[in-house]
């Protein structure tokens, strides 16, 4: 790829060329290529274990690559001797998928964490500190005090915080270059609507901005340019005008996926009930009654805040119920706990699988097989064969990008280990399966084999409920979707449904403001 450009296309503020990573007999990256414009919006797109962050972190030098070098605004970097310093010195900036916004500080000091505080090096000169945080957030538009706790802060504004701490330090308000990586991922529909908002605003001020993102209508409506990597190889840059989504999946899995998952019907009669749920009230919800058949696949939707992952924790005994019952296969759950719940044959794939459900230290066979490795054996003897051959299985199913079963859980990407995760709780067919956005992360392709087992697992009787931010998930998935609001269930829906229906319902009369 070159650096030069048509005459009327903006200049390029970044290009990275012939980047390759190894990690042991890994091939992250293959001798990759990526360009950015000034005042794009570009998307780096691929599969689970393609490369996207490998490259993120060798150009923040968190990795130092085997080969490739980086052109920033015309200097040119060896990515082999990169370090966070050089990254910082070339004018990158980078917001990683966890913030790292901390809810107690003021904003001023979340603005100033990793930088110097204004004032002497024995006395911080607060009332100047102050004064410098209030015309960056007015700068991004972030309308709070910054003496304001970043509690106060609304998620989109926390990264929108992010980002401004991150390009604060620019000395013109044009021509960084941002790079973020799932910024989105954990945020609702209109929430994202409001970063990609802020995130287009900065690329008109001149900032050359790359996203890395799974979710493809964010791609289609926010990027002028997408970059393709699949197995750890570029396959193309192609504009962003005019994508559909077939075409973004033939991009990243090179074939078009097979048929969507069916829609699993929703069975009606009360005998088949395996959760009867009666005014239930703990956590920030509010007297909730619904049933869940066997056989049926529930959604529920809501804002950020609106009670959603709450929901599945009470009845999971993972949050204390404050009134209200919970009928679990007849009988009452009223004291079970997570162990209990879990031998009683409910499932809880919870939505923060990397802190909450992976276990490190461990390889991917023994994160597979946790909590029934008992089925391995036989009078004493461990059927290893077979636990191995149930492994290669689950990795094969989900497309698990790994060297193999014995491989250590660090070593995959955060999506291959999110297909662990799920892959150990479906082994497990339960009654009862609480899934908090089990597609958060994955790519699409598993998207739809996770799908594909969700109605699986349905079509043999067991009850789902699932937690998502993407509507059109739970439009495609799910018989019927409960819309929370502030505790509440405030609508039920059936099919036929769809997203735009679910957002209106979610969002209700008020207004997202930022
Ligand atoms: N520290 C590491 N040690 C060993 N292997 C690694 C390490 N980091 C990444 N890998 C491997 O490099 C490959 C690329 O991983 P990377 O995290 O870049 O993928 P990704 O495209 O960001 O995936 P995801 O979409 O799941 O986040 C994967 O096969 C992964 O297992």
């Amino acid at each position: 790829m070159s650096a030069a450009t048509p005459a009327d296309d903006p200049p390029i503020a970044l290009a990275v060329a012939g980047v390759s990573k190894n990690f042991g007999a890994t091939q992250a990256l293959r001798s990759v290529q990526l360009e950015l414009r000034a005042g794009e919006v570009h998307a780096l797109i691929g599969g689970n274990g393609c490369g996207k962050s490998t490259l993120i972190k060798c150009l923040a030098g968190v990795h130092q690559a085997d080969a490739g070098t980086l052109t920033v605004n015309g200097a040119e970097y060896d990515l082999a001797d990169q370090s966070p310093d050089r990254a910082r010195d070339a004018g990158l900036r980078f917001v990683h998928q966890d913030p790292g916004i901390f809810p107690a500080l003021s904003l001023t000091e979340n603005l100033s964490l990793g930088r110097r505080f204004e004032g002497s090096s024995r006395r911080i000169n607060w009332r100047a500190a102050h004064q410098r945080a209030r015309e960056v957030l007015r700068r991004f538009g972030i309308e709070h005090d910054p003496r304001t706790p970043a509690a106060a802060l609304s998620v989109p504004q926390r990264a929108m915080l992010a980002i401004a701490r991150a390009l604060q330090d620019q000395e013109s308000e044009h021509g960084g270059v941002l790079i973020l990586d799932e910024p989105t991922a954990a945020l609702p529909a209109p929430e994202v609507q409001v970063l990609l908002g802020w995130i287009r605003r900065l690329a008109q001020e001149g900032h050359a901005i790359l996203i890395v993102t799974h979710r493809l209508d964010e791609v289609r409506e926010v990027a002028d340019r997408v970059t393709a990597f699949r197995d750890g190889r570029y396959v193309n840059t192609i504009d962003g005008a005019g994508l559909t989504e077939s075409m973004l999946v033939e991009l990243i899995l090179g074939r078009k996926l097979d048929q969507a998952a069916s829609v699993a019907s929703p069975t009606t009669s009360t005998a088949d009930h395996v959760v009867e749920v009666r005014d239930l009230s703990g956590g920030p919800l509010a007297e909730v009654s619904f049933d869940v058949a066997a056989g049926e696949v529930l959604g529920i939707a809501g804002l950020l805040g609106s009670g959603r992952t709450e929901l599945l924790q009470l009845i999971y005994g993972l949050l204390p119920r404050r009134t209200g019952t919970v009928t679990y296969l007849g009988k009452s759950a009223h004291a079970l706990n997570p162990s209990k719940a879990c031998r009683k044959g409910m499932a809880f794939v919870p939505e923060d699988r990397a802190a909450e459900a992976v276990f490190p230290a461990s390889t991917v066979l023994e994160n597979l097989v946790q909590g029934h490795e008992h089925q391995y054996f036989r009078r004493l003897w461990l059927r290893d064969r077979v636990e191995r051959e149930d492994a290669l299985r689950d990795i094969q199913r989900f497309n698990i990008r790994t060297s193999g079963p014995t491989a250590y859980i660090e070593s995959l990407s955060g999506g291959n280990q999110q297909k662990v995760i799920l892959a150990r709780w479906l082994r497990q067919q339960p009654r009862l399966l609480l899934l908090d956005e089990p597609t958060q992360g994955v790519d699409v392709g598993a998207r739809d084999e996770i799908y594909k087992l969700i109605a699986l697992a349905a079509d043999q009787g067991c009850a789902i409920v699932v937690v998502s931010s993407e509507f059109e998930e739970l439009a495609q998935i799910c018989g019927r979707v409960l819309v929370l609001s502030h505790g509440r269930i405030v609508t039920e829906m059936r099919q036929p449904m769809n997203a735009h229906e679910i957002l209106e319902a979610s969002i209700g009369p008020r207004e997202i403001t930022v």
